[in-house]
């Protein structure tokens, strides 16, 4: 198993160190290297995502990701963007296929914004597509037009593009509680009428499985109100953003959020949702528990090792149980960590 490990910026150096110490621990036969990806690899390179990176990631069986991106390149040409080495990668790899599951430990209820009835038991499987959207769309720019700034993007998706991410929500549904929710915003977007008339056909593929539709807007509400009314829900690259943001809070903190970014054939980048956190970034406080799932989403995924994965799961459970908070999960009473003695409580675990 060849994992090229990139760290990244802010607090991604901190948390993939975990990851990587958890990972090890497995005794597996794991090689690993690292690689640069984002600001750091600005800084050294010149280019986010340089060709010794994409050599690397490309030979890799997965890649493990910490996060990208931070103030001190915001001015940067959008080129040299931090951004634009993570959805290079994405693109090169073909990872169309973003799986986020917000899921709530019972330890955590306390932790979620919402209402312990609320959430109990939440456990949504969010499926985001990512190599197209408005985030990819030709043209987009920033140009003078009638002496003024006109900034534009475009949104398009092809509907084999939407039918790929939609037949992985509902074979991931198959496989849970058989419910999969297409979120839209069909009543203005022509893009997202497409995104609807595919989804209606590709339900009728899997007749055993309930489709229903949302608008966005709606669903950032519902998501609030009553969040257990979701199984999977599936959608575009923009909406999905912004939603698996929302639906991280439900389950207590942004810092609990694995995801995984697949490929048609498995092949996959793991890494949290939650961005390089400069505001935290060296203080050793950051929650390394979402950098260290996503690597149990990728021995579950890409490696097909259900074992292992479980392993890390059953171990982070047994250190929230234990009562171990990083500060983003913090009650009174429990015990306060911080990134590395999180760590050290995992591999205890283990
Ligand atoms: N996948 C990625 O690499 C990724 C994802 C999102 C944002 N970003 C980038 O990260 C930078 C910062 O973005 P942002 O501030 O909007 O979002 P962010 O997710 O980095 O941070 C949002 C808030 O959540 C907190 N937070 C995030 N992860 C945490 C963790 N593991 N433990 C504890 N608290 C945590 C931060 O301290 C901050 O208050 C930007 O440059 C952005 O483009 C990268
Ligand atoms: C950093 C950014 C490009 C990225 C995205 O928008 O996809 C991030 O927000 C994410 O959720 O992984
Ligand atoms: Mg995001």
């Amino acid at each position: 198993m060849k994992i090229c490990v990139l760290p990244g910026d802010g607090i991604g150096p901190e948390i993939i160190a975990e990851a990587v110490r958890v990972l090890k621990a497995l005794d597996l036969k794991i090689e690993m290297e690292e690689a640069l990806l984002g600001g750091c690899a600005v800084d050294a390179t010149g280019s986010p995502y340089p060709d010794a990176t994409q050599k690397l990631a490309l030979a890799a069986d997965a890649v493990l990701l910490g996060a990208v991106g931070g103030p001190q390149w915001d001015n940067n040409p959008r080129e040299q963007r931090p951004e634009r080495g993570l959805l290079g990668i994405r693109k090169q790899l073909g990872l169309f296929a973003n799986l986020r599951p917000a899921i709530l430990y019972p330890e955590l209820a306390n932790a979620s914004t919402l209402k312990p009835e609320v959430v109990a038991g939440l456990d949504i499987l969010i499926v985001r597509e990512l190599t197209g959207d408005i985030y990819f769309g030709q043209p987009r720019g920033i140009e003078v037009r009638n002496g003024e700034r006109f900034g534009f993007n475009t949104m398009h998706y092809t509907e084999s593009e939407i039918r790929r991410i939609l037949r992985v929500a509902f074979e991931a549904a198959k496989k849970r509680n058989r419910k999969v929710c297409s979120v839209d915003k069909m009543n203005v977007l022509e893009c997202t009428q497409l995104w609807r008339d595919v989804a209606i056909e590709t339900g009728r593929e899997y007749p055993d499985v309930e489709l229903s539709h949302m608008l966005v807007d709606n669903a950032a509400m519902q998501l609030v109100k009553n969040p257990k009314q979701f199984d999977v829900m599936v959608t575009g690259n923009m909406f999905g953003d912004i939603l698996s943001d929302e639906a991280s809070m439900l389950t207590g903190s942004i810092g609990m959020l694995p995801s995984a970014s697949l490929d048609a054939n498995n092949k996959g980048l793991y890494e949290p949702s939650h961005g390089s956190a400069p505001d935290i970034a060296g203080k050793g406080v950051a929650n390394p528990l979402a950098t260290i799932l996503s690597a149990a989403m990728m021995l579950r995924y890409t490696f097909a090792n259900e074992d292992a994965a479980g392993r890390i799961e059953t171990a982070v459970k047994k250190v929230l149980a234990q009562g171990f908070r990083t500060g983003d999960i913090y009650e009174p009473g429990m015990k306060k960590v911080g990134t590395r003695a999180m760590g050290d409580a995992v591999l205890a675990a283990l």
